[in-house]
């Protein structure tokens, strides 16, 4: 049995364990925060299109803490937090994890998120991954919803030598094939978080500073205008991209078009806006406030992406201070 550590075990962080647990060469070490004693003393609901049903699902341990985590070697130390560097860092949030990990898999959104980790461990594998798919955690931490489909865009992260290491990709892919999902290993995974970033950036940001749903943000009368301007912040980006020389498979072009074809208006609500209204802090740094930093770097003028990250940063300064108030 491989053991894996998964810290963050919420929406992602808790299907992927269940993945994995369901691979059967896997067991999970679930670093739980605020859901700690829901998950160990009841246990999960799963209810998902990709996974299944099933009732009150434990994994092998549930711990409090990444100090109560740490008394063993991990093949694989599973990143599912938020990115939120402008509140606490990646390699300050795994404390002492950091030394029993063979491998660090990140699975969140944003680009640069593994610049942190990178410099503290400089010859350890990271495993990057981008996810497309919609679950929550709801019903105080008791039961995980997943709809439509998932897709797990992985690919390892370049050591600071650029010496490729491909067996941990290898498998990880493998146990997650077997668990029921869909990871896809990719060579250049810098390249697919700029794709990925284009959705995130342009629908993530309109939907929260305009607290639209995909219904309201799409909606027939201002249709036109939105897409327009989707066409436009999405403009800024590939920009960005193209001048820091990253290079995807497709035009990024053609990937934007696509995106905008394929969005619908439903009443989904990007996870950024369920988190402003969760009152929980939002991704703004690793969203946006990387590729502003980047566009600076390569002499790119982003004023759509500005305004965006301006505005965000504004409500992740109130958030942030919420937060302060109610743990005075
Ligand atoms: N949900 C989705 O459908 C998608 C999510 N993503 C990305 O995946 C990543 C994870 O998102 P998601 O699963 O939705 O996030 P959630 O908010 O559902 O889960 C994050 C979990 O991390 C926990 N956590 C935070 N800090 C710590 C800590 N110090 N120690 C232990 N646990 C901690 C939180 O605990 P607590 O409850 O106490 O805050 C929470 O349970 C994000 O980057 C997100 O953008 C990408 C695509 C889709
Ligand atoms: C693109 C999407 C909806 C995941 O598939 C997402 O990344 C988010 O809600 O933040």
């Amino acid at each position: 049995m491989l053991e894996v550590c998964v810290v963050g075990f919420g929406a992602l962080g808790s299907f992927y364990s269940f993945a994995l647990e369901r691979s059967g060469q896997a067991r999970v070490t679930a670093v739980c925060r605020s859901s700690y004693e829901t998950v160990k003393d009841h246990g999960l609901d799963v209810d998902s299109n990709v996974l299944g049903k099933y009732d009150a699902w434990r994994p092998y341990r549930v711990v409090a803490s990444t100090q109560e985590a740490a008394d063993r070697q991990y093949r694989f130390v599973v990143c599912t937090f938020k990115a939120l560097p402008d509140v606490i860092s990646t390699p300050d949030l795994l404390g002492p994890l950091l030394d029993h990990g063979d491998s660090f898999v990140l699975i969140q959104n944003g680009v640069g998120v593994e610049g942190a980790l990178r410099r503290r461990l400089p010859m350890t594998t990271i495993i990057s991954g981008c996810a497309w798919i919609d679950a929550t955690i709801v019903e105080k931490g008791r039961l995980l919803t997943q709809y439509g489909p998932e897709r797990l865009t992985l690919g390892v992260h370049p050591l600071t030598d650029g010496k490729p290491e491909e067996e941990s990709l290898e498998i990880l892919t493998d146990l997650l094939l077997k668990g029921g999902t869909t990871p896809e290993p990719e060579s250049d995974i810098v390249a697919q978080r700029w794709r990925k970033v284009l959705w995130n950036v342009a629908y993530s940001s309109l939907c929260t500073v305009s607290r639209a749903t995909m219904r309201e943000l799409l909606a027939e009368p201002h249709i036109e205008l939105v897409n327009a301007t989707i066409k436009e912040i999405m403009g800024e980006i590939i920009l960005v991209a193209r001048m820091s020389g990253i290079h995807t498979g497709t035009l990024l072009e053609d990937e934007a078009v696509d995106i905008i074809r394929r969005v619908k208006p439903t009443d989904f609500k990007p996870s950024m806006l369920v988190d402003l209204e969760a009152n929980r802090p939002i991704e703004v740094e690793v969203i946006l406030g990387e590729v502003v930093r980047e566009a600076a770097e390569v002499g790119v003028p982003v004023p759509r992406l500005q305004v965006l990250y301006t505005s965000l940063k504004a409500i992740q300064h109130k958030l942030l201070a919420n937060r302060r108030q109610s743990q005075l």
